[in-house]
């Protein structure tokens, strides 16, 4: 293409946005509210893997398993709930769920947003510059006025294996958007999506071999969490091996069965086998090159989602590896929205007094709510990272300072959940809900800490939740500041749970008040009365 026909198609926006995942989706949502205009790049379906590949379809899989199991335990309906899942509906469902693979709604809803849908490979080309290659061939150049922000997620990792690719192994890809069950799976890797899949293939009628090279599953969580996990499988008929690294796949012929060679000489054969081996970033062939960053890299930011070095690159959601989850890659998006928009509406404002030195934007404190760039620009002056809290905060002077002693400062701005507050729920059976540090990573991290531990059957709501109820909880106490670090539950239903423990973690309420938030009879929340009283009464380690 002549220089001339390029430029002919050269489109200019405050900002540009590459992947239209659900992070994606968010930074438009939020540019776009405080009145910048955008143009959105999307190489495959708007809505990204969590739509199509990921949390939607592994989430439609797995609520009849979960549903079934809790049936069985509830008098009056356990005989009903015997006999095989009906496959044929549950993977009908899951195609609507992803809309048969099709992304009309979502473009819909780009649109609607006044957002500028561009379809094809994007990359950067140079500063504040995206190429799109259009699936027919066509060619444009995007330049961002304020931003461009990299929204491009992660894909599965497969390991070094000779000739695996050859084997057609499935990924998170294959394993959440099959047509038919496998009557044997082989599932290599036993962090979330491992056992979730693991779950679900099961229930739907494969015979399940589990596959995990350390010593346990879901091995950044609690211990007992994998151990509960690992022994329900086992109980449903799943073959949960540990200490097994796998060493060759082979397949017979293109249809044949698999094998799966372990280092040790024991061998494993299935239908099918699932990698579910972990993530990378999706940064291969994004033109980072161009902008003096490493293609394949993960993309190291601030606080405020910007890369370190480039004040008008931003990377938020998978693809920073903060936090591989799409609740936080949204709150990252709204943050990121929030901070390009204050930064817009400073303009040089913003750079000249260094506020980027905390991951800064101007103070406007009603941004992240939506409020416009004019707005942001009312509210004026640039008063550092944490805008207007940030102010406040100062104003209320060194008593305070000293009470949130080496807590990092929230604001509109700033990402901190990610370092302090991640939720995440495993939809196991029984679920797994985490949030904060485990009592191991906060005692790597420095915290002189106790944990509380409770059985969940000490709860009254549990026995009437399921006849035979099992889960266990554990609440990760500072015991310099008396506020909890982390929470995790384990048993059903209680992922609809963590939401209370994710407030008292993000807000660091003191243990003191936490007694005053009283949990209703009698349901699973009076968890949480368990493990104060826990606390209260000494008990727990260390
Ligand atoms: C099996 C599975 C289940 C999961 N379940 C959950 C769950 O229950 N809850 C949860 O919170 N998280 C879950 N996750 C994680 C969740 O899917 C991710 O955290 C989330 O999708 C990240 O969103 P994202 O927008 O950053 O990236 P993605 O969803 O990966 O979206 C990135 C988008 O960018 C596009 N893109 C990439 N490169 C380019 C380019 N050069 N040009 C244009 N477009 C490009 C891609 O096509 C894609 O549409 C799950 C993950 C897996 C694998
Ligand atoms: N419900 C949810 O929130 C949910 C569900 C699925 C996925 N996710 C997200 O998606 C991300 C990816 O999940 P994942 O399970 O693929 O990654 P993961 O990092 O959670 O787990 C991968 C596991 O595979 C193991 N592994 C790596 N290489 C291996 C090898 N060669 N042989 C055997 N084992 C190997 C690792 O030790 C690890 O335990 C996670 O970070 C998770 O947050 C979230």
């Amino acid at each position: 293409m002549t220089r001339a026909a390029e430029d002919e198609r050269t489109h200019e926006y405050d900002v540009v946005v590459l992947g239209a995942g659900p992070v994606g989706e968010n930074v438009v949502d939020r540019v776009r509210a405080a009145g910048l205009s955008a143009a959105v790049v999307e190489a495959e379906l708007v809505g990204g893997e969590c739509s199509y590949w990921a949390c939607m379809p592994s989430k439609s899989l797995l609520r009849p398993a979960i549903v079934r199991s809790e049936a069985r335990r509830v008098p009056g309906l356990r005989a009903h709930a015997y006999g095989p899942l009906d496959a044929h509906e549950v993977l009908a469902h899951r195609d609507s769920v992803v809309g048969d693979w099709k992304d009309d709604g979502q473009v819909d809803w780009v649109r609607s947003t006044g957002a500028q849908l561009y379809r094809g490979q994007g990359r950067l080309y140079g500063p504040r510059r995206v190429t799109v290659e259009g699936p027919e061939g066509d060619r444009h150049v995007l330049t961002a006025r304020h931003a461009v922000a990299v929204c491009t997620g992660s894909r599965a990792v497969l390991p070094d294996l000779p000739g695996l690719a050859s084997t057609r192994p499935w990924t998170s890809r294959e394993a959440t958007s099959s047509p038919r069950v496998p009557e044997r799976l082989v599932v290599v890797g036993g962090g979330v999506v491992g056992v979730e899949m693991a779950t679900a293939w099961q229930a739907l009628g494969s015979r399940v071999t589990l596959l995990v090279r350390g010593d346990g599953l879901l091995p950044r969580m609690e211990p007992f969490a994998g151990e509960h996990v690992a022994e329900a499988l086992a109980e449903r008929g799943a073959d949960v091996r540990t200490g097994a690294v796998v060493s060759a796949v082979v397949r017979d012929g293109s249809t044949g069965p698999v094998t799966v060679v372990l280092a040790d000489g024991d061998v494993v054969e299935g239908d099918e086998v699932l990698f579910a081996t972990g993530r990378r970033p999706r940064t291969e062939d994004i033109g980072l090159e161009t902008v003096g960053l490493e293609p394949g890299s993960w993309l190291a930011v601030d606080d405020s989602l910007r890369v370190e070095g480039h004040d008008w690159l931003y990377a938020v959601g998978d693809v920073n590896h903060r936090a591989l989850l799409t609740h936080q890659g949204k709150y990252q998006a709204r943050i990121a929205g929030a901070a390009i928009a204050a930064r817009a509406a400073a303009g040089e404002a913003d750079r000249a007094d260094g506020a980027d030195g905390a991951g800064g934007a101007a103070g406007a404190s009603g941004a992240e709510a939506g409020g416009t760039a004019a707005g942001a620009a009312r509210a004026g002056t640039v008063v550092g990272a944490g805008g207007a809290e940030d102010a406040e905060g100062r104003r209320r002077g060194g008593r305070e300072g000293r009470r949130r002693g080496g807590r990092r400062r929230m604001g509109p701005y700033r990402a901190t959940a990610d370092h302090a507050a991640v939720p995440q729920v495993v939809f196991t059976d029984p679920e797994v809900a985490a949030v904060g540090l485990s009592l191991a990573a906060a005692q790597a991290a420095g915290h002189r800490v106790r944990a509380v531990d409770l059985d969940m059957t000490s709860v009254a709501g549990a026995g009437l939740y399921a006849q035979g109820y099992r889960g266990r909880a554990r609440m990760v106490v500072d015991r310099d500041r008396e506020v909890v670090l982390g929470v995790t539950f384990v048993g059903s239903g209680v992922g609809e749970l963590l939401h209370s423990a994710t407030v008292a973690v993000a807000g660091e309420v003191p243990i003191a008040r936490l007694w005053h938030a009283v949990p209703s009879y009698p349901t699973l929340s009076e968890a949480w009365l368990r493990l104060l009283e826990a606390y209260r009464d000494g008990a727990g380690a260390p």
